[in-house]
């Protein structure tokens, strides 16, 4: 069984000419999780990848695949898989004819074909040429591919790019179980909404840098966070939820609880017994709060700069 291998960036930097695509990025991914790395285009993703996996030089700093250099790895394919882009499939080889290049140059035994065929859901059409595949069937060859070495580690840039709905529930689901295995899954995206539901750790960065790195509850400050609730006996709800350890604040509509997420609150009344008739989060969106990040308008508490302490 493989085992999920930890990622790290130290210090990353790489410069075209005069644009800095990626700048002093440090970053930790760990095994057993997805984690989600989110930016708009042109933010540096792609080219910290390609510096992850040894395909383009960093011009400064290191990055590794469990303490390794790429370049490093004693066995490459069996450390990592990765889907970089979906279109480079020869048109008239089958999708097994393609697994068998792969793993013949890898050195990697004939009997995963089948089984990763199998794995992505593509052992009925494994004699098809791959021309006429959808854009869907052509992401879960690369995912095959990838997969052929058992790796611990998966890297997987904007896997759902021109999914359907059911193709990138499909790609969600696919890596949720690679990770509860154990591996270490790194994805790529620009879309929040696709990220914000399918992993369970984030990485932002705007203009090459990092802006925030996490988990994908405390994006939104918890402090910005309450929740408004109310019940027919206030007052028990109230001392519920005081006696949980929360201040509460009156308003019109029910009680204001600062800190607490809908989920918090509503465990609370449950295990009083109290019946709610309203339940409601107040506070900035995610998305809001992502936009503000990536536009540096909001900086994260951990990426501020040291505050005087004199
Ligand atoms: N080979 C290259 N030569 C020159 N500039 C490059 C090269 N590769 C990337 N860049 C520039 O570096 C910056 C970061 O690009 P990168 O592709 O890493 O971003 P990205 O976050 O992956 O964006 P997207 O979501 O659009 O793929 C951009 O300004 C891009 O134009």
């Amino acid at each position: 069984m493989a085992t999920g291998e930890v990622l790290e960036f130290h210090g990353v930097s790489k410069r075209f000419g005069a644009v800095a695509a990626v700048d002093d990025l440090t970053a930790r991914i760990e095994p057993g999780a997805v984690t989600g790395f989110l930016g708009p285009n042109g933010a540096g993703k792609t080219t910290s990848l390609r510096i992850l996996l040894g395909l383009v030089g960093a011009t400064s700093g290191l990055a590794t695949i469990g303490g390794e250099r790429y370049r490093d790895l004693r066995h490459p394919l069996r450390t990592v898989g990765a889907v970089l882009e979906s279109s480079s499939f020869h048109p008239g080889r089958s999708a097994a004819g393609h697994l068998r290049v792969s793993a013949l140059a890898g050195g990697i035994p004939l009997t995963r074909i089948d089984e990763t065929l199998g794995l992505v859901g593509l052992a009925d059409v494994a004699g098809r040429k791959v021309g006429g595949f959808s854009l869907g069937m052509r992401q879960r060859l690369g995912l095959a591919t990838a997969l052929l070495g058992d790796p611990g580690v998966l890297v997987l840039d904007e896997p759902t790019n021109g999914l359907d709905p059911e193709g990138i529930r499909w790609i969600r689901r696919f890596l949720q179980a690679l990770a509860a295995e154990g591996r270490t899954v790194l994805v790529s995206s620009h879309l929040l909404a696709e990220v914000q539901q399918s992993v369970d750790s984030l990485l932002i960065i705007a203009h090459g840098r990092l802006v925030y790195e996490g988990g994908i509850e405390s994006v939104v400050p918890a402090d910005e966070i309450a929740t408004v609730v109310d019940a027919d006996d206030r007052d028990a709800l109230r001392a519920a939820i005081e006696g949980a350890g929360y201040a509460t604040d009156e308003r019109r509509t029910g009680l204001a609880v600062r800190g607490a997420d809908t989920a918090a609150v509503g465990r609370i009344a449950a295990s009083a017994g109290i019946p709610l008739t309203a339940l409601q989060r107040k506070g900035p969106a995610f998305e809001e709060v992502f936009l503000d990040l990536v536009s540096g308008v909001r900086v994260h508490p951990a990426f501020a700069p040291e505050e005087d302490s004199r």
